[in-house]
């Protein structure tokens, strides 16, 4: 049963693949009326659960806003649960026309005595909202006078909470369709939809919970089975896919050698912060390429570290990569270049590209790749080839996939299938694509990592995970994934002893080991 919970947090969906995974569940003989009496019954004994963390009071009156689909009728599903329970219950309706179930619920709510009102004027004060205006059935822009009530019913400022999502977002790019409810709880329904990891939504959700209503495995699959996969990292994905327990008997070149070029006069820190996020991986054995001017500053910090002193331009950038004797870049298990390099470094991110080794690019090494067009250069690679963009530097590398402000999932699947890169795309909700479409996301973060050399951190532990996962059966992108979540939870965990102000980068890096023990 636990194994079926697990793969089910790991499923994310779009709305049409919900519908399909519905149709099923329907044709299967799952009566419609049966399930919603299911989930609503689910929803409405959540919800003094959910209260219970606040100050609300027994008896409390409660607002249910209906729309004229099964959202709708959910709602009314909770509005009479509730209203049995004692709650003062009145219900906002301001359709005429509705579907033959939730009519029916409607008809029922009136003949217990609870009030209708059908217009936005006629609403008394209440300490709760319950939103049902629209789920996963909502297809186009919201107009008045839906949208002029939703916005006056945000500016009230009593908690909503949202049956499956806030009405008014696209559920699969988070898009606010015209307006949206501002929800203070979310309970998403059956599976996670796309809209709850899409960093435009995330300001309307608020907390979001699932609401498991025992969706069976097999129609999951039977829907999902030849479409590219997107799951969401959870800590049993992400623990598993660590390179842990080690082997008793091994060496350091086997735990992986990992290769950073990083730094410059100008940007000395970055060279530290990735640096210390490799040494938080655990990589058997860390070379850092600099500038020779910084290795004296490397070395202190970080002694374990083989720092690679490299003839530097005028301007304080790596000139040239003058690698130990007996070394090339073929001796490294992963390479990961970019953190302060500035441009001047163009010919050493030139050279690595051609090098058939596993390689992460980040910052300047990104800006430096935009510069040389990411698509072609990239297609000439032998060897796989990660990159960690932010919004900005994604942008840069490639202007023509899909906008990623108006959808990060659908901008990251094609910038990977025409690069074909695994990219990571940073932000609020990392996520992360391979060529062939499948996509990885990080479901929880915080605001705290906002702050510059945060990236730099991930780089380095990325990197580190990159080149043990390259000695050992571990696959290029759940390695990404893995790094990119626990990065996450560093500073999740960092924020709540120090809150959000406290995570500076070189806090998050001695916050990385606490968050696995
Ligand atoms: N059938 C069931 O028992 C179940 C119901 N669920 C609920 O059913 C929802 C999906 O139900 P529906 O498919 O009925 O869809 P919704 O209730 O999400 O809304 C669709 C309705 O809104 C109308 N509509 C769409 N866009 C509009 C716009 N811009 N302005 C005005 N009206 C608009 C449509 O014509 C349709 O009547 C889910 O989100 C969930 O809440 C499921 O999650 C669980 C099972
Ligand atoms: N609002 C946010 N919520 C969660 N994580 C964030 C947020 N903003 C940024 N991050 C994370 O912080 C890191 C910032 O990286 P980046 O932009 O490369 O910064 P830098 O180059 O200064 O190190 C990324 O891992 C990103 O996902
Ligand atoms: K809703």
């Amino acid at each position: 049963m636990e194994d079926r919970q697990e793969k089910i947090s790991q499923v994310v969906v779009t709305a049409g693949q919900m519908r399909d995974i519905e149709k099923r569940i329907f044709a299967a003989g799952m009566p419609v009326v049966a399930l919603m009496e299911k989930v609503a019954g689910l929803i409405a004994r959540r919800i003094p659960e959910v209260l219970s963390n606040t100050s609300f009071l027994r008896g409390s009156c409660i607002g249910i806003l209906v729309g004229p689909g099964h959202n709708g009728g959910d709602a009314l599903v909770v509005a009479r649960e509730l209203y049995f329970r004692g709650h003062e219950i009145w219900i906002y309706s301001p359709f005429s026309k509705l579907k033959e179930l939730t009519s029916q619920h409607l008809q029922y709510a009136q003949s217990l005595g609870i009030p209708i009102y059908q217009t936005i004027e006629q609403l008394p004060n209440s300490d709760l909202l319950i939103d049902g205006l629209f789920g996963f059935g909502l297809e186009r822009n919201l107009t008045d006078p839906i949208a002029s009530a939703i916005n006056q019913l945000n500016e009230l400022s009593v908690p909503i909470y949202s049956i499956d999502l806030p009405s008014g977002l696209h559920t699969d790019t988070g898009e606010v369709l015209g307006t949206a409810i501002r929800a203070t709880h979310t309970f998403c329904l059956g599976l996670w939809k796309l809209a709850f990891f899409q960093d435009q939504a995330l300001e309307y959700m608020g907390k979001a919970e699932l609401i498991d209503f025992d969706i069976p495995l097999v129609d999951v699959e039977a829907v999902l089975k030849d479409a590219p996969r997107i799951k969401r990292i959870t800590p049993a994905t992400a623990l598993d896919t660590l390179p842990l327990p080690r082997p008793p008997v091994t060496h350091k070149y086997k735990e992986g050698h990992l290769l950073l070029i990083c730094g410059s006069r100008r940007y000395a820190g970055g060279a530290i912060l990735t640096g210390l996020g490799a040494r938080a991986s655990g990589v058997g054995m860390l070379s850092i390429a600099v500038p020779e001017s910084l290795k004296s500053l490397l070395v202190s910090h970080l002694p374990e570290a083989l720092i690679v002193g490299c003839p530097e331009t005028e301007t304080g950038a790596i000139a040239q990569l003058q690698l130990p004797e007996n070394t090339n870049l073929s001796s490294f298990n992963a390479i990961a270049c970019g953190p302060g390099l500035t441009r001047d470094a163009t010919p050493i991110v030139q050279e690595v590209i051609k090098s058939e080794r596993p390689l992460i690019l980040d910052a300047d090494g990104l800006n430096i790749l935009a510069q040389m067009g990411a698509i072609a250069t990239l297609k000439k690679r032998q060897a796989v080839t990660v990159l960690t963009p932010h919004t900005g530097e994604f942008e840069r590398l490639f202007p023509d996939v899909t906008d990623a402000k108006h959808d990060r999932v659908k901008a990251v699947q094609e910038a990977a299938a025409q690069s074909e890169a695994v990219v990571l795309l940073k932000g609020a909700r990392t996520a992360i694509a391979n060529p062939q479409g499948a996509v990885w996301i990080i479901p929880e973060s915080t605001p705290a990592l906002a702050r510059g050399g945060s990236g730099d951190v991930l780089t380095g532990l990325l990197g580190g995970l990159l080149a043990q996962a390259a000695t050992k059966q571990i696959s290029v992108e759940d390695i990404v994934a893995t790094a990119a979540w626990w990065h996450s939870q560093a500073g999740i965990l960092a924020a709540q002893e120090r809150t959000e102000l406290g995570v500076d980068a070189f806090t998050l890096t001695q916050y990385l080991m606490k968050a696995l023990t």
